[in-house]
Order: C-alpha cells, then sequence, then structure tokens
C-alpha cells in the first residue's frame, strides 16, 4: 500500500537475500523503522514481541524464519528445533502452524544442502500469495460496499472495523482494509469508524495511520462507541479481520471483536469478516477449543504514546490486571465470510 508516497509492502528480502526486513510496529505511527531480521530466534522475538504482527503477516515472518535457520542447519534436527521454536512464539492466529507446516512440507523429503534455498523459495510464494490473496478478498469486498453505496447514493459508506487487519498485519491490502482501499480507489466515497483496540490500541496507532498515508476518510473511536454508532444508525457494516476460523464457522479476533458482534446483530447491521483461506482451521471444530493467548497485563496497566522527550510509557494503574488478547465470535453473529473466493454465508 501507500506508505510516504510510495508503494510499499510490510516485508521484503533483505538486500543480500537472506534476511527479510520488517517495520517495527511498535514504533509506528510515529516513527516508520524497518529493521532486518538475520536469523530464526530474531524472527521468533519479532513475533513474540510483536514488532510484526497481525495472522498473515506472523506467517509469513515465521515462514522466512525458518528458511533462515535452515541456512544455519538444514538438518532433521535443526529443521525440527526451528520449526518448534517458530511455532511456540503466539498461540492463537492459525497462519503460524499453516505457513510452517508449508514450508516443513517443500523441504523435509529433500537433501539437507538443498533445503535451505528451498524454504526461500516457498517463503516467497506464501509471501506473494499472501498479497494476491488480500486482493481477491478486497475485490469481493468491495462488490458488498458498491451494494451499501447504492443504498445511499447521497452520502459516504460508514464502516467499522476493529483492531489492525491492514496492510501491516498482511503483506499488502489488509484482510478487513481491503475492500475498503478498493472501494476508495473506486471513487465510492467511504469513511470508517475505527476502533482504537484497546490494550495495544491497534486500531488508533496502526489502522488509522494506514488510513491517513492512503487518504482515507476515518474516526477514531473508543472501543466502547460502536454500539452507539450502531443504534445511531451511523454504520452501514463491520469488517473485521481474524486469527482463526474454525470448523463451524466460529471467529477468533483481536479481544473486543465479539461485543461489535452482539451490538451489530442487535441493531441489524451487518457483521463481515475477511479472511484468507490461510485462516481458516477445519482441524479445529469450534471457537471454544481456541488457544487464547494471554498476553503480558503491563500492556493494560500501562500505556505508550508519544510524549515530550519522544515515545513514552505511562502507568495507568496499580492494580492486578487480566489481558486475554482474543475472544470468540460465534457464527450465528457473522453475515458473512468475505474470502479469496468470494462472499460466502458459511466457510
Ligand atoms: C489480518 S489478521 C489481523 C488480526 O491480527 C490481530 O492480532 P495481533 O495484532 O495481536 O496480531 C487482530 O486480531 C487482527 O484482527
Amino acid at each position: 500500500m501507500i506508505l510516504e508516497g510510495r508503494q510499499t509492502r510490510s516485508i521484503a528480502r533483505s538486500d543480500d537475500g537472506r534476511g527479510v526486513r520488517i517495520l517495527d510496529q511498535r514504533k509506528l505511527p510515529w516513527e516508520v523503522c524497518w529493521v532486518t531480521l538475520r536469523d530464526a530466534p530474531g524472527a521468533a522475538t519479532a513475533i513474540c514481541e510483536m514488532w510484526t504482527r497481525g495472522a498473515p503477516m506472523i506467517g509469513v515472518t515465521a515462514a522466512y524464519g525458518l528458511a533462515m535457520a535452515l541456512d544455519a542447519d538444514p538438518g532433521d534436527a535443526g529443521l525440527a528445533n526451528a520449526h518448534a521454536m517458530l511455532l511456540e512464539t503466539r498461540p492463537t492466529a492459525i497462519n503460524l502452524r499453516w505457513a510452517l507446516d508449508s514450508v516443513r512440507a517443500a523441504v523435509a523429503p529433500l537433501p539437507p544442502e538443498a533445503r535451505a534455498d528451498a524454504a526461500w523459495g516457498r517463503a516467497d510464494e506464501i509471501c506473494d500469495e499472501d498479497s494476491d490473496l488480500c486482493r481477491a478478498i478486497g475485490e469481493h469486498g468491495l462488490a458488498l460496499i458498491q451494494a451499501l453505496h447504492a443504498r445511499h447514493p447521497d452520502r459516504p459508506v460508514n464502516i467499522l472495523t476493529h483492531c489492525n487487519a491492514g496492510w501491516l498485519a498482511t503483506v499488502d491490502y489488509g484482510t478487513a482494509t481491503a475492500p475498503i482501499y478498493l472501494a476508495h480507489d473506486a471513487g465510492i466515497p467511504i469513511h470508517v469508524w475505527v476502533d482504537e483496540t484497546r490494550p495495544r490500541n491497534q486500531g488508533a496507532l496502526l489502522t488509522a495511520f494506514e488510513l491517513r498515508n492512503h487518504g482515507v476518510p476515518h474516526t477514531v473511536v473508543t472501543d466502547n462507541a460502536g454500539g452507539l454508532l450502531m443504534m445511531q444508525g451511523k454504520v452501514d457494516a463491520v469488517i473485521v479481520g481474524t486469527d482463526r476460523v474454525t470448523a463451524n464457522g466460529d471467529v477468533c479476533n483481536k479481544i473486543g471483536t465479539y461485543l461489535k458482534a452482539l451490538a451489530a446483530h442487535d441493531n441489524g447491521v451487518p457483521f463481515y469478516v475477511a479472511l484468507p483461506h490461510t485462516t481458516f482451521d477445519p482441524a479445529t471444530a469450534t471457537g471454544a477449543e481456541v488457544p487464547i493467548e494471554e498476553r503480558d497485563a503491563a500492556e493494560v496497566t500501562c500505556v505508550s504514546g508519544m510524549g515530550k522527550a519522544g515515545i513514552e510509557t505511562v502507568r495507568l494503574t496499580e492494580s492486578p490486571a487480566a489481558n486475554p488478547a482474543f475472544d470468540i465470535t460465534p457464527a450465528r453473529l457473522v453475515t458473512a465470510y468475505i474470502t479469496e473466493r468470494g462472499v460466502l454465508d458459511r466457510v
């Protein structure tokens, strides 16, 4: 997407071809900081500490991490240890397992000396495929936004989104944002309500950053405002991303998504979930079985922002805090799934 006026993807091989460049998303929007990952432990740290994040992006980064691991040790033990290390970085987004298993399947049958180059090749394919998948999600979602505009041609289409399921969470386009970008670029007047998305504020910090750079009108709101906006008729549709959709269509996504789905259902607002096939997990029957990542309580008790002395962190409370990072939206609350194969009323 557009970053500082230039077409940009969120990850790319380094100039020497054996590392990867990613944006350190912890510093956005205040600083556009590219970092180069040189080895598998570095990739694991970047995923764990959310330098890079978002289900598809986690998978792509891990795929390259496995390739870097095989540069160092292409033996069976090296492959197994790197796969395990990268897999345990974050438990919820299924794209991580999918990507690691895909690279392992491509290289395990090969002699060790052939594995690293094959892993880099498969990681490149996964990277390019992600961009193509998200573009296709955008094209199918565009039709939904065109239909919403046809119903209200006199005003912008109002979309509410939660967290960041944008191009920063993928290689390009995003999932939930792909239809928004394509609609904006097609000249459809669109406005986005951006949930700030406590506690890490991916919406206020990252989605708002993306939309500003692309020139998409938007308004940041507190996580608690969405229900009122829907009750007031100010939301035409909710579009969110997801970290895992289970066999029965339950949706695991950033904490707070379920509450938006309840409000949408209560107000007759369509609730769409955008996902590529790499986020679908048919091996898990229902959302109740999805591991919910519990992150550091300090993400709740503290907040970071740009102060007089640069990026600063301040404490909000001295009390204990809990920090489940995801929740489950039952399939019954999902209007449709926007996928690369089309808009589906069931996955
Ligand atoms: C396009 S998937 C984005 C998905 O990932 C986010 O989680 P996190 O920022 O913790 O990686 C969030 O759940 C988004 O919906």
